[in-house]
């Protein structure tokens, strides 16, 4: 068997970083080697298990992200946008594979990643569980095979304390859609209704987006016809459904040449 895969685990004290040290310690195939945190915070030059409330692990939570990634093999990075593009950076110069959960980058800085992964493996995708990538497909699919009497909507709930909207897999399932009826999304995205907006533009994909309490992730996907209506939906019950995809996605970048992948690549179900 190949040695645990070493990783590094970027915004460690947040929802997802708690989750993915907790996915990782189940796992006898990773291991963490490093913790990152934004330089400041209070965890930083302390033990993570200690932290976490835990035993100690040797680990040292660091603001350093070039030293954390000494002898690393990958980082699982969810953070924000202006973080993962430095942390992305910093993956290529060390030549460490770089699975980025982040949601919210603009055009621009998705545009920057592009120099990092030619130089190293980056997955990137706003949702790393397994339903929602199938969720993606027959998105496509079901889009293919209706015309226009069909109107897309994509509804997306989560959590208060959410920062981006729509979130990273509402656009997911709205790029599915529009590749799905040979669209370029940005044509046909309806993302701000409020007001008198008049009626509906038909080909138009909608947004909504729901904030309240603890929602995990709940996504549905509408094609709403006269007399009819589909609705595709998934539903996160649990963070760990995300953390498992992106430590699948670190394991299988070891020995794959640089590029740019997402889940679809990493579970074998692409299309293209
Ligand atoms: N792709 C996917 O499957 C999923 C993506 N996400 C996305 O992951 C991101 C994080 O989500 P949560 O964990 O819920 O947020 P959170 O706010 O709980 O955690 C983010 C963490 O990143 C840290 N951070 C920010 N800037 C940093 C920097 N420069 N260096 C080091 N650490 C830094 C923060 O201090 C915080 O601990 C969001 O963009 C969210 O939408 C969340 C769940 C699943
Ligand atoms: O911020 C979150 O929590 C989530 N973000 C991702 C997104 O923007 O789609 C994935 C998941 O829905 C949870």
């Amino acid at each position: 068997m190949d040695q645990p895969l070493k990783t590094v685990i970027t915004g460690v004290s947040g929802r997802m970083g708690r989750m993915l040290v907790a996915t990782i310690a189940d796992s006898d195939r990773t291991v963490v080697s490093a913790a990152v945190e934004r330089a400041g915070h209070d965890w930083i030059g302390r033990d993570l298990g200690e932290v976490l409330g835990g035993a100690p692990t040797g680990v040292t939570v660091t603001d350093d992200i070039a030293l954390a990634l000494q002898g690393a093999d990958a980082v699982i990075d969810f953070t924000a946008p202006a973080a993962t593009i430095a942390f992305a950076r910093a993956a290529a110069e060390a030549g460490v594979a770089h699975v980025i959960g982040t949601t919210g980058m603009t055009t621009d800085d998705i545009a920057q990643l592009s120099g990092p992964a030619e130089r190293t493996v980056l997955v990137r995708a706003g949702n790393m569980s397994l339903g929602v990538n199938l969720l993606v497909q027959l998105t496509r699919r079901v889009a293919a095979a209706l015309d226009e009497d069909y109107d897309i909507e994509i509804i997306e709930s989560h959590h208060n304390q959410k920062v981006d909207a729509p979130s990273g897999t509402a656009l997911m399932l709205g790029e599915a859609a529009a590749a799905g009826r040979g669209v370029a999304l940005e044509d046909v995205s309806d993302r701000g209704r409020d007001g008198i907006t008049g009626a509906r533009t038909r080909g138009d994909i909608g947004f909504a987006a729901i904030r309240g309490g603890d929602i995990v992730g709940e996504h549905d996907v509408m094609f709403a016809a006269t007399g009819e209506r589909i609705t595709l939906r998934h539903v996160a019950s649990d963070r760990s459904v995300f953390a498992r995809g992106a430590v699948k996605a670190a394991l299988w970048s070891r020995g794959k040449p640089p590029g740019a992948y997402d889940m679809l690549d990493v579970l074998g179900l692409s299309e293209d």
